[in-house]
């Protein structure tokens, strides 16, 4: 169980090559790992999918061709799980979380927001981070039917009034001016929680 209350959840999504990573990976550095935490959805699904078809769980996390040989696999295990329990991957994700900040960087469905709306209605932020398709291309994505025209990559695409919307083609002034904006936002809600860290001089 979750031994601690979140002060701020962000709760990022993406089209495949957009940059959730790249974006995600920047705000966790920016606020260090005492405040915040950076979680997956699918980390606790690659868990479970690879032990049961005995796979390479490091391989399913890693970038490379593995992943996407059996990603189309991967959404139908993890669908076939949720529609029995909509949350299972959201609580495995948030399972051990002990900082006051969560980045997770990989909701793809209605059913993942709505989970952390209702669990923490005070805490959630939701980011979308928008890339060009042709920017998406030069990042190595190609459209993959059953992939690309699934739910998992199209669930969030209406329907959802999301507080943040990241434009990430790969302007590096434009990303840094839209992220100190997200960064100010974090740092009003969490003063509290730095204090205390500055305080303890951890
Ligand atoms: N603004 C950027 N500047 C430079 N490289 C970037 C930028 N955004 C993304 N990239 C690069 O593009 C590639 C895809 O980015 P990333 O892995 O973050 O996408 P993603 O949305 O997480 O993709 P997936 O859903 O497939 O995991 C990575 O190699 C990443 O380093
Ligand atoms: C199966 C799935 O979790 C794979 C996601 O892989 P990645 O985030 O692109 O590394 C996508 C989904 O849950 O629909």
């Amino acid at each position: 169980m979750t031994t601690l209350q979140p002060k701020l959840i962000l709760l990022f999504s993406g089209k495949r090559k957009s940059g959730k990573d790249y974006v995600t990976d920047l705000i966790q550095k920016r606020l260090g790992p005492d405040l915040c935490r950076t979680l997956t959805l699918s980390g606790p699904l690659k868990e479970r999918y690879a032990h049961e078809r005995g796979l390479d769980y490091e391989q399913l996390l890693g970038a490379g061709p593995y992943k996407e040989e059996y990603r189309a696999d991967m959404i139908r295990w993890g669908e076939s799980r949720r529609q029995q329990d909509p949350g299972v991957f959201c609580r495995l994700a948030v399972s051990a979380v002990t900082r006051p900040v969560w980045v997770v960087s990989d909701c793809r469905r209605m059913s993942d927001l709505q989970w952390f709306w209702t669990e923490y209605p005070q805490q959630c932020v939701s980011v979308r981070v928008e890339a060009s398709e042709r920017t998406r291309a030069l990042r190595g994505w190609r459209f993959t039917a059953g992939v690309d025209d699934a739910e998992s990559e199209c669930g969030l695409d209406q329907g959802v009034d999301f507080d943040w919307i990241l434009t990430n083609n790969g302007d590096a002034n434009l990303l840094d001016q839209q992220l100190e904006g997200l960064l100010s936002l974090i740092k009003a809600k969490t003063q509290d929680s730095r204090d205390g860290i500055h305080q303890r001089g951890e």
